[in-house]
């Protein structure tokens, strides 16, 4: 295989034009002195207050001060590699994260140096919203003009949001038939994703209320290819809430529906974490530990379904997007492959898409990023 750290543009590459890929993540920490510094990157100028912050300190703390996201996503970057090379690309593949070590600045220099100058971003972020599009555009527009003003010119793309890729749903559908055979007959299947404010969610996308949209048209989506006699329904609920209390969050909490569907005398659940792409510390703490817990003081049977990134088809619907993006960069005429009744994401996110409602901050991969000056030489 190429050294997958540095080759040259190639016209015949079938990710040309671009001549770098970088995985975009959210980053975590490694060890326990990581994890106050990692919270601090995250909430800088967020609004959340100290005594939540020490709180999910301890849920770090409690797995060893060390997040699983980063090995999640070496194990990716590995992967994308491979499927890549196998794709016939050379084009070198990154590694790069909003809130730790390995920064997205320093790996998109570490491009740059290496003679990229058009990066194709995938992130780990499924669905639209400021959190989950905005913000990690934000911090590619920050890194870009960093790099500027160092003599780097870089141009960025981004791939469209992948929710509706069956490249993500397909393990998703897998994953709820098997945690319906691992709880009772007529269980209700309960898909989660992160809460987000409702100030956020009324502004995601374009016009609103996208985080929500997307999230209830996967479900849906996923929900037709399960045998109908094998459940009781399925619902939309929430965990990792954070915020002042004064501020309205999306509900219902998932331990609040699970003690709801107890009531109800629904014979158990399976938990879906449809909103997040692995295990990392959402799912292991407040799905695995604290809603299995809420279900076990319930006695109420309880199955957590996979996360659809570890599943092989996963990354190889990531590629299928890569490749897709490349093929209509070039002018080619491709199939946006999408399920569901909502249509393809944006490829550029039309201009105030996921607003950023605290301060304006430039964002690339945009239709309002406008490219920074160069000094120097060095283009
Ligand atoms: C929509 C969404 C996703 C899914 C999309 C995506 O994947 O990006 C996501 C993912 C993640 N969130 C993560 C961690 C954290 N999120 C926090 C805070 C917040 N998340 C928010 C939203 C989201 N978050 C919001 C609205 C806040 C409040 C602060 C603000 O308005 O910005 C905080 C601060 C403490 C707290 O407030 O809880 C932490 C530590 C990790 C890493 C996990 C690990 O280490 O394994 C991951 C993958
Ligand atoms: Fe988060």
């Amino acid at each position: 295989m190429p050294d997958p750290t540095s080759a040259p543009a190639d016209p015949s590459d079938p990710l040309a034009p671009y001549d770098a890929v970088l995985l975009l993540s959210f980053g975590g920490p490694e060890q326990p002195d990581d994890v106050m510094p990692f919270l601090e990157n995250v909430t800088r100028g967020r609004g959340i207050p100290r005594e939540r912050l020490e709180g999910v300190a301890e849920h770090y703390l409690h797995f060893g001060g060390r997040s699983p996201i980063n090995d999640q996503n070496r194990d990716l970057l590995a992967r994308l590699r491979a499927r890549l090379a196998a794709a016939g690309s050379t084009v070198p593949v990154r590694w790069g994260n909003r809130n730790w070590d390995p920064y997205v600045t320093d790996e998109l220099r570490a491009a740059h140096d290496a003679g990229a100058r058009r990066v194709l971003v995938v992130t780990t972020s499924a669905y639209p919203s400021y959190s989950g599009c905005r913000q990690y555009r934000e911090d590619l527009g920050g890194a870009l003009v960093t790099l500027a003003a160092e003599g780097r010119a870089l141009r960025v793309d981004k791939v469209r949001h992948y929710y509706d890729h069956p490249g993500f749903q397909g393990p998703v559908v897998d994953a709820v038939r098997a945690g319906l055979a691992a709880v009772p007959a007529g269980s209700r299947v309960v898909f989660v994703t992160h809460s987000i404010p409702d100030a956020m969610e009324d502004s995601a996308g374009p016009d609103g209320h996208a985080y929500t949209a997307a999230h209830l048209d996967a479900c849906g989506t996923v929900m037709t290819d399960i045998d109908a006699t094998s459940h009781s329904g399925w619902d939309l609920a929430y965990c990792s809430r954070s915020g002042p209390p004064s501020q309205p969050w999306l509900e219902p909490d998932v331990n609040d529906h699970l003690r709801a569907l107890h009531a109800d005398g629904v014979p158990g659940v399976v938990v879906v974490p449809i909103g997040f792409v692995s295990d990392h510390m959402e799912v292991v703490f407040d799905l695995d530990t604290e809603a299995a817990e809420t279900a076990r003081e319930l006695g109420l049977p309880f199955a957590r379904a996979a996360t659809a990134g570890e599943d092989a088809r996963f990354d190889a619907g990531l590629v299928d997007l890569l490749l897709e993006r490349a093929a209509r960069e070039r002018g080619e005429d491709v199939d946006r492959v999408a399920l569901g009744r909502l249509g393809p994401w944006h490829d550029v996110c039309p201009v105030g898409c996921c607003p950023n409602l605290r301060s304006e901050k430039p964002a690339a991969c945009g239709a309002d990023w406008v490219a920074p000056e160069v000094d120097g030489a060095r283009r």
